[in-house]
């Protein structure tokens, strides 16, 4: 049998994954923190927690989290953001032969203001080859094999190559690219912008507001990317506009959900639903990133202000709607 997939990290996603890579042909070994929550999926075949109702492939043995990782063929790391520098140092030694390491959340690390990618180069033994995974793609579709496009980025392009022809599958397609930057610019900014059109929706602000605010937040993105680094051409894909797209546009989207809630009033402590909201999280990072480099992030800054509670829904709206008018694409 050839080497496995290994997948760290069992919740929607990471189960998600897994079930792709095993349609892609690989044995997946499925690695979860809680050793009970590992021996009750590998015995009952699903994720009722995470993913209800979704069986989880045959190929897939999920175990509990050691530092047994090594011989895979990639790694898959499917953590929050604000967790990636813990499991990763947590995880160093195997890590340096359990193939690439490909990161699959999506944010920017609170504190240190760092992208994940430079904090995987921070922690994992030099050399180690590094890949991000983004684009639009909710963990149930994905689950349930529905057809799928994501971007794979490594700086080694023919790394990338290599990888994304690894888990695509019959219905899960990865195409590939140099833009590790671009990518994880993508991937993490559309979760906090996700938010704003959320509390669009749940003030009832109407669908013009919503697209309105589509096109403005990622006017701010591309911004955002070109002062960091990332290319406009990766924005315009599958990890930018394409997941700005779904997220900004969809209650399935947790980020969405959130937002909504925040937008009908709940308080940002309430509005998470017990569900994990990248962009809560992300949103000042990105924000104090931007304002570093004077760079206009109106929306991104507004969400900063609400879920950090430094000002009210009702203020912020008022605020933007307020903002001097100028040329569209200043
Ligand atoms: N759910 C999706 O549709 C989806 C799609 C694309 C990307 N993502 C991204 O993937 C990342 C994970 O999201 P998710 O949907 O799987 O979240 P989730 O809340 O469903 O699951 C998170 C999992 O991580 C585990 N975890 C948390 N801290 C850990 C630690 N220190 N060590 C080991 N395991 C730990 C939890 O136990 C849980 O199993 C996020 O950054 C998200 O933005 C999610
Ligand atoms: O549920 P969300 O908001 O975390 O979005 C999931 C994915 O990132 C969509 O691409």
């Amino acid at each position: 049998m050839s080497a496995p997939i290994n997948v760290v990290g069992g919740g929607a996603w990471g189960t998600a994954l897994a079930n792709a890579a095993t349609a892609a042909g690989h044995p997946v070994t499925l690695w979860l923190r809680d050793p009970e929550a590992a021996a009750r999926l590998d015995a009952e075949r699903e994720n009722p927690r995470y993913l209800p109702g979704v069986p989880l492939q045959a190929g897939i043995h999920a175990t509990a989290l050691s530092e047994k990782l090594a011989g895979a063929r990639a790694t898959l790391l499917v953590v929050p953001a604000q967790t990636v520098r813990g499991v990763l140092e947590a995880l160093r030694a195997p890590l340096a032969s359990a193939g690439p390491v490909i990161l699959c959340a999506k944010g920017i690390e609170r504190g240190s203001d760092s992208f994940l990618s430079a904090v995987a180069e921070a922690v994992l033994p030099p050399g180690t080859p590094v890949a991000v995974l983004s684009g639009p793609s909710f963990a149930a579709d994905v689950a349930r094999g529905l057809p799928t496009a994501v971007t794979l980025a490594a700086t080694d392009p023919g790394l990338a190559a290599s990888l994304s022809a690894l888990l695509s599958g019959p219905s899960f397609r990865l195409y590939h690219t140099d833009d590790v930057r671009g990518v994880e610019i993508g991937g993490a900014g559309k979760n906090v912008l996700a938010i704003a059109c959320g509390i669009v929706a749940g003030r009832g602000l109407g669908e013009s507001a919503r697209a309105a605010l589509i096109a403005r937040a990622f006017a701010e993105l591309m911004r955002f990317a070109r002062a960091f680094g990332g290319r406009p051409e990766t924005l315009m894909g599958l990890s930018g506009l394409g997941d700005l797209v779904l997220t900004a546009s969809s209650p399935q989207s947790r980020n969405f959900a959130f937002g909504q809630r925040l937008g009908a009033g709940a308080s940002p402590e309430a509005a998470s639903g017990g569900k994990l909201a990248e962009g809560a999280f992300t949103a000042a990072a990105l924000a104090g990133l931007a304002a570093a480099r004077s760079i206009d992030m109106p929306v991104a800054q507004a969400v900063a202000a609400i879920v950090t509670g430094r000002a009210g829904v009702e203020d912020v709206i008022a605020g933007l709607l307020a903002r001097p008018l100028r040329g569209e694409m200043d």
